[in-house]
């Protein structure tokens, strides 16, 4: 019986599930839905014998009240056609996260389709479901890989730049305070030519934690490439940004890095101008820091607009 129950998500030892295909019989009437015959790959997904199925209400999704609000979606769908010959049922289709017992998620794809056409009340429909879990882990994997950079797990330059566009459109909107702070180590080249290649990584991944640590959730830390990074602040002002950076500039003298001497980093801060564009910004930003860097380094600089402690 049904022997079209292909099995498409097979690979050639047979161990990848394919799609789990239940049958199921719509009578009008207390006996409602129920399964007339079940392939291996649905036994398999959701446990049970065959014998055990036949009869029984099915199961789309693992948890009791989703899997009412699908039948209960499913029968307001065919109610208008129990009793016309010709109505048409499109289907109806999900994907839904369901906790395994083994504590894991996964993720079931699962759709609800007509055989046939209702006759006397009666339709046959054909339920498939397909464990998209691996599909979806390999997609977020894919995702991650392009937006961090490798080395120190920080969002990398190309999706700073989208955070940084919608955020900037944000600020435009609702007029909230947002600043950017550009921090670049010094001396950088020094570490690598003195003590290796290998050891200049080690700081830029130990600088990486250390902005982590001393970041709230809502800011966004980058390494924008080599040894500079950029955080960005929302609902930070100038001043109070000005006061972060020199935290973590503090933070970064003062942390023992695997090298003899301290690792300094200078910092341009400045807060975003009401419409101002990326280009305005970037240039404001990136002359900060170098202004920062001609004053002698391990200081702030807000390229002017503000004064602080130790700025330049
Ligand atoms: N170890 C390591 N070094 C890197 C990486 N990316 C860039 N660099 C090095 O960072 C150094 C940056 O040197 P410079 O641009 O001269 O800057 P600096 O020596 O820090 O000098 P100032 O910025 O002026 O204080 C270069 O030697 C690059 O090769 C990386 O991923 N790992």
């Amino acid at each position: 019986m049904y022997q079209h129950y292909s099995r498409p998500g097979m690979d050639a030892n047979g161990e990848q599930p394919g799609h789990a295909v239940a049958i199921l019989s719509v009578q009008e009437g207390p006996s409602g839905i129920r399964i007339v015959d079940v392939n291996t790959d649905y036994q398999r997904l959701w446990g049970g014998s065959r014998e055990a199925w036949l009869g029984a209400a099915p199961v789309v999704v693992q948890q009791e009240a989703a899997n009412q609000q699908i039948i209960t979606q499913l029968y307001k769908a065919l109610y208008p056609l129990t009793n016309s010959e010709d109505g048409v049922f499109e289907g109806i289709s999900g994907r839904e996260i369901s906790r395994w017992h083994n504590g894991r998620n996964r993720h079931i794809e699962w759709r609800i389709t007509a055989m046939g056409g209702f006759h006397k009340g009666h339709s046959t429909l054909v339920l498939t479901q397909r464990d998209v879990t691996e599909q979806i882990e390999k997609e977020a994997q894919l995702e991650r890989l392009a937006t961090t950079d490798m080395l120190t797990g920080l969002v990398n330059r190309s999706q700073f730049d989208v955070i940084l566009k919608s955020e900037l459109n944000r600020q435009h909107r609702y007029a909230r305070p947002l600043s950017l702070i550009m921090l670049d180590i010094d001396y950088f080249k020094d570490i690598n030519d003195s003590y290796g290649h290998d050891v200049g990584d080690q700081v830029l991944i130990e600088l990486a934690h250390l902005l982590k640590r001393n970041l709230r959730k809502a800011d966004c830390c980058a390494r924008w490439g080599g040894e500079e990074f950029m955080l960005l602040a929302p609902e930070t002002s100038l001043e109070q940004a000005v006061r972060l950076a020199d935290k973590i500039r503090s933070a970064i003298k003062h942390t023992a890095f695997p090298l003899e001497n301290c690792v300094t980093a200078s910092f341009g801060v400045v807060e975003v101008h009401s419409s101002e564009s990326v280009k305005s910004l970037m240039k404001r930003v990136d002359n900060a820091l170098y202004l920062a860097k001609e004053k002698g380094r391990d200081r702030v600089s807000t390229g002017g607009l503000f004064s602080s402690a130790k700025q330049a």
